[in-house]
């Protein structure tokens, strides 16, 4: 009987989306914009999903600007997409640059830098703003200077720097592309990031918002939601992070920065506004598209037809939390007996 069920769950649901991705695939070849020769700036480029994309960039013969704080690190990253360029066509020496600015930090350094990358590489034809980073803690034990940081970070650093770079595609005239790196915790807020959550969240509506603004201008927006991805990143998060929010994350599963960042530019370049990796985030985004653009017919048609079905999966998952937040709870309290008793 359960058998039987989860034969026509998987008849409902995977066949279609196999059958997604092939049209898609067929579809979207002939729309892809190119790359090649236009100047892509990507913030966090000096590590993980930002490095990535970069080195993706690069392979598609774009001029790469990276934007971190960290000199070394920096330096480190433009050889190694210096690496790919000079792969490419045996030279690249200047087709990479840096610059060190803290995106929580002053406006001017953020904006100067930006002018400075445009002046020696051209327009910004697409901006990716990857830097960020998560800390998973439980809520009463957040300091406020987290929080803060989490927002300044994520959610500011990404909105000063797309200010000063839409500002520039407007003047130009000759559209671009903007990309947002959310997270699959900016759609489902989970136990341990009530702040991250939130950031996340934040960063989607100003995407959604910025989309209807600038569609006019032949500029497109795409939200990234990478679900866990092997990044120095997530090495620190995981120092500190409960195990309810890591046994619950590994739901969506584990990708590396390169699987992320090749569908991010992808998906950047067919002025897709949603960008993710795995079957659940397949899901989850079809799910929560609620009133976001409509990029292409095939995702609003997997919209209208799955959403119901998603829906009663989800129940599923949630469930599945909920048992593994009680359990560990119980855990918690039998831990703290112990304790008490000897
Ligand atoms: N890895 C994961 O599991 C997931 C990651 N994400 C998101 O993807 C993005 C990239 O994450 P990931 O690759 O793992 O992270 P990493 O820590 O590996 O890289 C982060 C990058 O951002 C830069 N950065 C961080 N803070 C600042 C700042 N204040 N000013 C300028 N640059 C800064 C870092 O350089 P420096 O420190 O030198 O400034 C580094 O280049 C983040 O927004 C993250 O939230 C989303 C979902 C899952
Ligand atoms: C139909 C319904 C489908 C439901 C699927 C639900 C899956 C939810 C899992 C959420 C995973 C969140 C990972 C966040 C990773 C992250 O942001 C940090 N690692 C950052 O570094």
């Amino acid at each position: 009987m359960v058998f039987v069920f989860v034969l026509g769950l998987l008849g409902c649901v995977l066949l279609p989306y196999l059958l997604m991705r092939l049209l898609w695939s067929h579809f979207s070849a002939g729309k892809q914009q190119q790359l090649n020769g236009k100047h892509v700036l990507v913030t966090g480029g000096s590590s993980g999903i930002g490095l990535s994309v970069a080195r993706e960039a690069a392979s598609r013969g774009a001029k790469v600007t990276l934007v971190a704080r960290n000199v070394d690190r920096l330096l480190e990253a433009k050889r190694a997409v210096e690496g790919v360029c000079a792969k490419l066509e045996g030279e690249g020496s200047s087709k990479v640059q840096f610059f060190s600015v803290d995106l929580a930090g002053r406006r001017e350094h953020i904006a100067s830098a930006i002018k400075e990358a445009e002046a020696s590489m051209g327009p910004v034809y697409m901006l990716v703003n990857c830097a960020g980073f998560a800390r998973a803690q439980v809520f009463e034990d957040i300091p406020q200077s987290l929080v803060k940081e989490l927002l300044d970070v994520n959610l500011m650093g990404s909105f000063t720097v797309t200010q000063e770079v839409v500002r520039s595609m407007k003047q130009q005239g000759k559209g671009g592309a903007v990309v947002f790196t959310s997270s699959q915790g900016g759609l489902v807020g989970l136990y341990g990031f009530t702040a991250y959550s939130a950031a996340k969240a934040a960063v989607v509506k100003l995407a959604e918002a910025l989309h209807m603004e600038v569609k006019p201008h032949g500029i497109t927006v795409t939200v990234c939601y990478p679900p866990d991805t092997q990044t120095p990143g997530f090495q620190e998060e995981n120092k500190t992070k409960p195990i309810e929010t890591r046994l619950i994350s590994e739901a969506a599963g584990l990708f590396t920065s390169e699987q992320v960042a090749k569908k991010l530019v992808e998906d950047a370049l067919q002025g897709k506004f949603t960008s993710t990796v795995g079957f659940e985030g397949f899901m989850l985004t079809t799910l929560c598209a609620g009133m976001g653009p409509i990029s292409d017919s095939l995702s609003l048609l997997a919209q209208v037809f799955l959403s119901g079905i998603f829906r009663l999966i989800s129940a599923f998952y949630l469930w599945s939390f909920s048992n593994i937040i009680k359990r560990e709870h119980r855990k918690k309290i039998a831990a703290a007996m112990r304790t008490k008793t000897e």
